[in-house]
């Protein structure tokens, strides 16, 4: 590592930049992310708070804090999120003091939210980066959220009538990544990561 400068921002403060990976249901954001994890664990995400039940395999504190309604709506209420949306019949949001101590310390922090929590970080720290993470087609989507077989129909629905809001927003992000390929877009991911803050 770099020795510091004394009145020269350290590149590890420089890189110390919040990044947004948002897309829509079943496009493979989390698939993208468990890769990062996998080949660069420094790679820091914020684990959020849900209030949906857990799938088969996840893990409280792993993939979400799972936490009831009242639980979720006090943390709302206690200003404890960062940001915070209800998506398809549930609460998401993120824990703020995480997010906040790991930008303090000059280090980078991924956020893997949806379109509504991406806006209000936009307007909360416009410097964040904005990554949107795109399918190769409407009908691959459909496909990809069917086939994970995780949600049943009326959910799906929901889902994909989110996933047209969230289609016609790419344009308020700074990038796109088509996943096609997720090894391909954990690295293109992970290359937006280090860039500088500007
Ligand atoms: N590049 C890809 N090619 C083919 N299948 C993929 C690809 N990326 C992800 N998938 C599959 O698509 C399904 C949805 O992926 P994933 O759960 O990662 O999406 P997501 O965007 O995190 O969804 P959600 O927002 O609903 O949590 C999974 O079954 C996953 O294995
Ligand atoms: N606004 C927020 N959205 C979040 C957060 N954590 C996850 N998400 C998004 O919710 C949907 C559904 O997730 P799923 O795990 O139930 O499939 C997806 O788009 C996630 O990215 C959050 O803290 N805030």
């Amino acid at each position: 590592m770099d020795a510091e400068i004394p009145g020269l921002p350290s590149r590890a403060a420089d890189a110390a930049r919040l990044t947004v990976l948002s897309g829509p249901s079943g496009v493979g954001k989390g698939s993208v992310v468990a890769e990062i994890r996998r080949h660069h664990p420094s790679v820091w995400l914020s684990v959020s708070v849900t209030t949906r039940p857990p799938r088969p395999g996840e893990e409280h504190g792993k993939q979400y804090y799972f936490v009831s309604r009242d639980e979720y709506d006090q943390m709302v209420a206690a200003g404890d999120l960062l940001e915070h949306a209800e998506f398809a019949g549930n609460g998401y949001g993120t824990p703020r003091r995480a997010v906040e101590e790991r930008l303090a310390s000059g280090r980078p922090a991924l956020l893997e939210i949806e379109l509504q929590g991406a806006r209000q970080v936009r307007e909360a720290m416009p410097t964040a980066q904005f990554v949107f993470l795109a399918p190769p087609s409407w009908d691959e989507l459909v496909r990809r959220l069917v086939g994970r077989g995780t949600e049943d129909e009326v959910t799906i629905r929901r889902r994909l009538e989110a996933a047209v809001v969230e289609l016609a927003a790419e344009k308020e992000f700074d990038v796109t990544i088509v996943n096609d390929n997720v090894s391909q877009a954990a690295t293109e991911l992970v290359e937006l990561l280090t860039v500088p803050v500007r």
